[in-house]
């Protein structure tokens, strides 16, 4: 973690969090502690994701940056900006966009939801029309924009939300879930228009669970697990990892899945409900032996595959874990 030295609230960083944490009281029962000791620090212009699966506290953490939600304690700074005491100045440098129904208006079109958020941003009407034009071209919704947006596809609702979220031209866009169920094709729409928003030198800072999704978007990622830090990495870094755990799924008798286990670098066979066998391996050249085996004994059913996002936190963790034991 770098030095922070120039405290209070390093100015030169866009999000800088220190020991932040985030319990909910819940009735009946103990606290939940949504986050635990959480530090990062985000630099001016870059595109930062937060991953992590579901309940990692990633929302927790973004409802805190975003000034919707107190710390239990620690402290973060946006652009130098105290987040508890300095919320007023932090709000008009901050674009909240959190998907999902909240935040628009079905029955208004689209033209008249940005003219609203213009209008709430304290624009005059003249800059308000010209902002809300530009946008709804520059995020393709152009042709729509008298529609009512209750008529409108989920990618265009959340590409209004993001139009929304820059409508006061932000220094610092914060995103949670923006491609949550989108098809294959509106999410790529969703990515490419983010990146060029990122281009535009802001800072953005992405929550989501897709490490792909992470690894086109993201200069930087930090892993979330249980409300903790595990990793704070390049997404390349993090794609090294996983692509070091690639196996094969074949579908073979059982004369020929024993002698695959023999091969060198395998680590093991597992069956799978589906009638297919997982083959794990200790290293990228070990897929290659596997493959090329199977191919040359008639299979025809085989494919690599990564693993889940879960399994690559239960490896991070587990590093984690082994480090932390060895600075005891
Ligand atoms: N209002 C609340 N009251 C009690 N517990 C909460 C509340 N909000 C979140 N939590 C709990 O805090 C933890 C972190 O939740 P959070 O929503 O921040 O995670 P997340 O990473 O965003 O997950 P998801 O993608 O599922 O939203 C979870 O255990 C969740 O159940």
């Amino acid at each position: 973690m770098r030095d922070s030295g120039n405290r209070p609230g390093g100015a030169h960083l866009a999000v800088d969090t220190r020991r932040l944490r985030r319990e909910y009281r819940v009735r009946r029962g103990p606290a939940v502690t949504a986050l635990d000791d959480v530090s990062i620090e985000v630099e001016q212009g870059e595109v930062h994701g937060l991953l992590g699966p579901n309940g990692a506290g990633k929302s927790t953490l973004m409802k805190i940056l975003s000034t919707v939600l107190l710390p239990t304690s620690g402290s973060a700074y946006v652009l130098g900006h105290d987040l508890v005491t300095e919320h007023r100045r932090i709000r008009p440098l901050l674009g909240i966009v959190f998907g999902g129904e909240r935040g628009l208006y079905p029955r208004l079109t689209a033209r008249q939801n940005l003219r609203y958020w213009a209008a709430l941003y304290g624009m005059s009407t003249k800059k308000g029309l010209a902002r809300t034009d530009a946008l709804l071209d520059e995020l393709g919704l152009a042709e729509r924009a008298d529609d009512r947006v209750e008529t409108f596809s989920v990618g265009m609702r959340q590409r209004l939300h993001l139009a929304r979220g820059i409508i006061g031209d932000p220094r610092v866009l914060l995103l949670d879930e923006p491609t949550n169920g989108l098809d294959p094709l509106a999410a790529r729409q969703l990515r490419e228009l983010i990146q060029r928003l990122a281009g535009e030198g802001r800072t953005i800072l992405i929550a989501t669970h897709d490490l792909a999704e992470a690894e086109v978007l993201c200069d930087r990622v930090t892993m979330i697990n249980h409300g903790r830090v595990i990793a704070a990495e390049a997404p390349k870094t993090l794609a090294r990892l996983v692509s070091r755990q690639e196996r094969v799924r074949i579908r073979a008798d059982a004369g020929l899945l024993d002698r695959v286990r023999a091969l060198a670098g395998v680590l093991g066979v597992d069956p799978a409900d589906d009638g297919t066998a997982v083959v794990s391996v200790d290293s990228q050249e070990a897929v290659g032996t596997v493959l090329a085996f199977v191919v040359a004994e008639g299979v025809t059913d085989v494919r690599t595959e990564l693993p889940s996002l879960e399994e690559v936190y239960l490896r991070l963790v587990h590093r984690n874990e082994k480090r932390s034991v060895v600075n005891r």
